[in-house]
């Protein structure tokens, strides 16, 4: 997983190490213990029941959704609800169509290999995929040149999960060769709050529903953001108060954090704050907005924005980056009145 600009961030997406650490213990081993994305579970049981009755290996399935949703659990629970062993990899570690044929045909019958970020393979190797998930078998190529030789090589079959931010990422062939695909959604604020008190369970952590509610609120739709913001709730109740984390314990901690109750930490309110204070909302160019946060463009870019546009409160427009009513009311600043005979851009 490739860090972010931007440096470590208590909202990040990505897994940082201590969560990679933690993760394990965390994660649900059952489906029906999956909490949220409640389509994609039901689809996926009917999937995974049918291939065990007919004994047969489960379909190839593709999970798409941002970071941190629960795509390498549920490839586990997978192989789980399959009595499967399951085998990890990633698009990026298999460079070489050898690196993926040693993987390939060293699985055993009926093993889940799991593709993390299957859009970065390389060419060669996505070829090799497309013959191995359709026909379980790949031709090895041995040697060089004119006397190059493909060797048939007969794999037995098995289920392929790929992992992947955006399924349009894909190349329609590979995409196709999927029997089913799922897209993970952002979790509701009720669904975060269960894996807050079901991670609070297994931390041995105490912590009230409103405590739960609170960091739910501030955990940007994401269950591994939820469980971090939990740990670090955790520690300041251990060192402030007495261990037990109610509505009080938790806001008051992420205050300290600069992780605000709707889940903005100190980006990007710096960006939004900049955009609203210094431009009157804008429009205003991304490299000019970056300049006065002091950040690199990317990261404004690809760190601070995204977040903000799902939430609503920024724009990308053709003539630059516009602030809607929500970021004026979400800063508490009120948007100057606009100029007669210019309407605002949302209709101000
Ligand atoms: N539905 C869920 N219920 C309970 N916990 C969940 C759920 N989804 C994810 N989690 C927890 O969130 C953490 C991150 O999940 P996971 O590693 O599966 O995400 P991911 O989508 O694979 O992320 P990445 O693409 O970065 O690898 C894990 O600790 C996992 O236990």
């Amino acid at each position: 997983m490739s860090a972010s600009p931007g440096g470590e961030r208590l909202v990040d997406h990505d897994a940082d190490s201590e969560d990679r650490a933690v993760e394990a213990a965390l994660r649900p081993r059952q489906l029906r213990e999956f909490i949220g994305q409640e389509r994609v579970r039901q689809q996926l049981d009917l999937v995974l029941r049918a291939a065990r009755e007919r004994g047969a290996t489960a379909d190839h399935v593709l999970l798409s959704g941002a970071p941190g949703l629960g795509k390498t659990t549920l490839s586990m629970i997978i192989a789980a609800e399959m009595g499967a062993p399951i085998r990890i990899s990633s698009g990026p570690a298999i460079q070489h169509a050898g690196d993926l044929a040693s993987i390939l045909s060293s699985l055993q019958e009926g093993e889940v290999l799991f593709l993390d970020e299957i859009h970065r393979m390389s060419r060669p190797a996505e070829e090799m995929l497309y013959m191995a998930m359709e026909d379980f078998r790949v031709d090895v190529i041995v040697g060089k040149g004119p006397g190059a030789t493909a060797i048939p090589l007969e794999l037995p079959p098995f289920t392929l999960v790929g992992a992947t931010t955006r399924a349009g990422l894909l190349p329609p062939p590979l995409r196709d060769r999927f029997g089913f695909t799922a897209h993970m959604e952002f979790y509701a604020p009720a669904e975060l709050e269960r894996v807050v008190h079901r991670s609070a369970g297994l931390l041995d952590v105490e912590v009230d529903p409103a405590g739960a509610a609170e960091i739910a609120g501030r955990s940007r739709g994401t269950p591994r953001i939820a469980n971090r913001l939990l740990r670090r709730v955790r520690d300041y109740a251990q060192i402030k108060t007495d261990g037990a984390i109610g509505r009080e314990t938790a806001s008051r901690a992420l205050e300290v954090y600069e992780v605000d109750e709707r889940g903005l930490d100190r980006l990007d309110r710096a960006v939004l704050q900049a955009l609203l204070k210094l431009f009157g909302g804008g429009p205003v160019g991304l490299s000019t907005l970056a300049v006065a946060v002091g950040e690199e463009r990317e990261t404004v870019e690809e760190v601070a924005e995204p977040f903000l546009v799902r939430e609503g409160l920024l724009a990308r427009t053709p003539r630059g980056r516009v602030a809607t009513p929500a970021a004026w009311a979400h800063l508490g600043l009120t948007p100057p009145a606009s100029q007669p005979g210019q309407p605002g851009l949302f209709g101000g």
